[in-house]
């Protein structure tokens, strides 16, 4: 659905000014009918990467294609029509303040010229999609922060459109909201056959919604591939730090982690549990081997892309006939681990 072939986008350069490189040679596909993230720190290009897909940015090299289509070689007006098949939704939700919910759907409509019969006939409908059916006549500042992005969601949908892209759009969302606005675009992907292209920050957002993701760190794809095989075995290091940030640890737990250990320390080390290891009773012969040494410190089972997936968070002591008395078990069982870190 949508392709990026060896992107690079530079910003500056001119008038003495040093280039900065945003995207440094991305090649990447997003599946027609799929649920991908692409997720990174701040800075690390994901706004740059998604406004090359609608045209804002043209690519410095490289080739973006959107449904056949290459979007850097569009005109003006071509690229109108193209904007007409992409839809998308935003952190803080873009609504007009000085129109009505039915007013802000029906606005990219008004743009293209539609009839006003058309337009009730379309709008309406949309707004039951969005569970706003009774909202038409309220204005942005009467609504919710997620009634707010539900509008911005049928807005984005009115042009019937086959992409759908996400720039945050959870992020100014408590958790709650985050979920309910999740599962909608669930629906909306499964009822309409959209395809969903959403950037984030949260691993947890990824979790929830996408069946694939790419980790973008300054400008480079690092990772990519099913949401449920990044989470099982993260190979790159921002990969597992932003697993690890949204692991369930105490605050006080996550911000003392060390990457190498002092003498005397734990390490603290995620188990995973999926497949075959989700069934056996691993911990126990775990506690069994090291004694009575490890200390649970979180974990819990969820459904990742619609399998079930096994967390546990441990720590036992960092001295090495431990650790190598510890790896040896995870050799014989098959255990999927990570070592997080070290803890005093
Ligand atoms: N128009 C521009 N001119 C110069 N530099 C830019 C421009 N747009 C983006 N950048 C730089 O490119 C880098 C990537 O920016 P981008 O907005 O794509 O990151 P991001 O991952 O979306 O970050 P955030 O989550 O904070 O929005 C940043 O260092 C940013 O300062």
């Amino acid at each position: 659905m949508v392709s990026f072939e060896g992107v690079t986008k530079r910003f500056g350069g001119t008038g003495g000014q040093p280039a900065f490189t945003a995207l440094d040679g991305i090649d990447f596909t997003v599946a027609h009918g799929a649920i991908t993230g692409i997720i990174g720190r701040s800075g690390a290009g994901k706004s740059t990467l998604i406004r090359l897909v609608n045209g804002l940015e043209k690519p410095t090299s490289g080739k973006v294609v959107v449904d056949g289509t290459e979007v850097g070689g569009l005109s003006e007006s071509s690229l109108r029509g193209l904007r007409r098949q992409i839809g998308m939704i935003f952190q803080h939700f873009n609504l007009l303040s000085s129109r009505t919910a039915f007013d802000n759907v029906a606005l990219p409509l008004e743009i293209a010229g539609v009839d006003a019969r058309t337009i009730k006939a379309k709008v309406g409908p949309l707004l039951d999609l969005v569970g706003l059916g009774d909202k038409s006549a309220s204005y942005p500042s009467e609504l919710s922060g997620g009634q707010k992005q539900r509008v911005g969601i049928a807005r984005a949908l009115a042009t019937d459109p086959k992409l759908l892209l996400s720039d945050e759009a959870t992020s100014a969302l408590d958790p709650e909201t985050t979920q309910s606005i999740l599962e909608l675009l669930k629906r909306i992907n499964a009822e309409l056959g959209l395809t969903v292209l959403l950037i984030t920050h949260e691993m947890e957002v990824v979790k929830t919604i996408a069946t694939d993701v790419a980790v973008i760190d300054r400008g480079l794809i690092v990772e990519s591939g099913r949401v449920f095989d990044l989470y099982a075995s993260p190979k790159h290091e921002t990969t597992r730090t932003l697993l690890a940030s949204s692991l369930a640890l105490p605050e006080w737990l996550r911000t003392s982690i060390k990457p190498v250990p002092a003498a005397g320390d734990r390490a603290l080390v995620r188990l995973v549990f999926f497949g075959k290891t989700a069934f056996q009773p691993l911990t126990a012969r775990l506690v069994a081997q090291l004694g009575s040494d490890v200390n649970i410190l979180a974990g819990g089972i969820e459904e990742i892309g619609g399998k079930p997936f096994g967390s546990l968070v441990v720590s036992y002591s960092a001295d090495p006939a431990v650790i190598e008395r510890a790896n040896r078990f995870y050799a014989e069982t098959g255990l999927t681990t990570e070592v997080l870190g070290y803890v005093a």
